[in-house]
């Protein structure tokens, strides 16, 4: 089956709630791709509609191609974790991957596999209703790895998990899109997607705001700014500025120069005989990035040019 998630031109309105307005975008194979946005974009009904949980009132959702109901052993095809909470209290971790093996033709060795793969140990023979948030992330992580599916669609995955399971978590969705593997990941914090996500799906209002490469996103919001530490302040500004660099004091040795990028600033200093200790080019986190964006989306709507 082709590692891929579609969708296209998906409307879906609660009462008078529209959830979806027009979402449309593609999930490659081998990288993760970042679904992010603000409360009530339409992130979870999106992921709701590809796994055929909800009904679209317009538009489609393909998963390796075809609908998600047409697949043989979906399991197999795509892991989901959509609701970390939604476990029998009474039973054991391994219980319910055991149950939901067995549904789908899997042993208990893949179940013992994938408990180890998240790091469930021995938690996992304990009673559901007594875990932590991060136990059921794990618990419902390993649910969707257990048919080695090509297509995998976590929403919101990091909720619950402390720094060491975050960055555990981060690591084990960076290897599975090694892997060749679909990779979609809801999250409000861009900061969790830094350095995991390679492709970054953005949305508002129900579609997309954007959707672009991360490193791309990172560099038009890094905007060639350099710091330069120097102490003949003046003579480097009037170096940078006659290059035409945009140049501004930021501190008592060091001036930011916007324009050129950071080797032809070195350039130009050690040409002009201009003395520099350090020469810094600043690159913007994915949340700077991130607000700049959406920034830009909501300017470009309050105008109206943009729907
Ligand atoms: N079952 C439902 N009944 C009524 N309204 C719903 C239902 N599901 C979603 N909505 C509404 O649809 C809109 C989109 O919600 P959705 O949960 O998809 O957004 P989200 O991007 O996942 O948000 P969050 O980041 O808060 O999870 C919201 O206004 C939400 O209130």
């Amino acid at each position: 089956m082709e590692a891929t998630i579609e969708v296209t031109g998906l409307r879906k309105r609660f009462g008078r709630t529209v959830a979806l307005d027009g979402m449309t975008f593609r999930v490659p194979p081998g990288r993760v791709t970042g679904f992010v946005g603000p409360n009530g974009a339409g992130k979870s009904t999106t992921m709701r509609v590809i796994l055929g949980l909800d009904a679209p009132d317009e538009g489609r959702a393909l998963v390796g191609g075809v609908p998600y109901r047409s697949l043989e052993e979906p399991l197999t095809r795509v892991g989901a974790l959509l609701d970390a909470g939604a476990l029998q209290p009474s039973r054991t971790g391994r219980d319910h991957l055991l149950w939901l093996a067995h549904s789908q033709g899997l042993g208990a060795a893949r179940v013992d596999e994938v408990i180890g793969l998240v790091g469930l140990g021995g938690t996992a023979r304990r009673r559901a209703g007594g875990y932590s948030l991060g136990m059921r992330q794990r618990l419902g992580i390993a649910a969707a790895l257990l048919g080695d599916p090509p297509v995998l669609m976590l929403d919101e995955p990091f909720n619950g998990l402390d720094p060491d399971g975050i960055v555990w978590i981060r690591g084990l969705l960076r290897s599975l899109a090694a892997e060749g593997r679909a990779v979609l990941v809801s999250s409000h914090l861009m900061s969790e997607l830094e350095g995991t996500a390679g492709q970054l799906v953005v949305a508002g209002r129900g579609r997309v705001v954007a959707d672009m490469g991360v490193a791309e996103l990172i560099e038009a919001a890094s905007h060639d700014r350099v710091t330069i530490r120097t102490t003949a302040r003046s003579r480097a500004m009037e170096t940078l500025a006659g290059a035409g660099a945009t140049v501004a004091v930021t501190g008592g040795d060091t001036v930011t120069a916007s324009g050129p990028p950071a080797e032809r600033v070195v350039e130009l200093l050690t040409g002009g005989g201009v003395p520099f200790s350090e020469v810094t080019a600043h690159r913007a986190t994915l949340e700077e990035a991130y607000m700049e964006l959406t920034r830009d989306a909501v300017e470009f709507r309050a105008d109206g040019a943009g729907r």
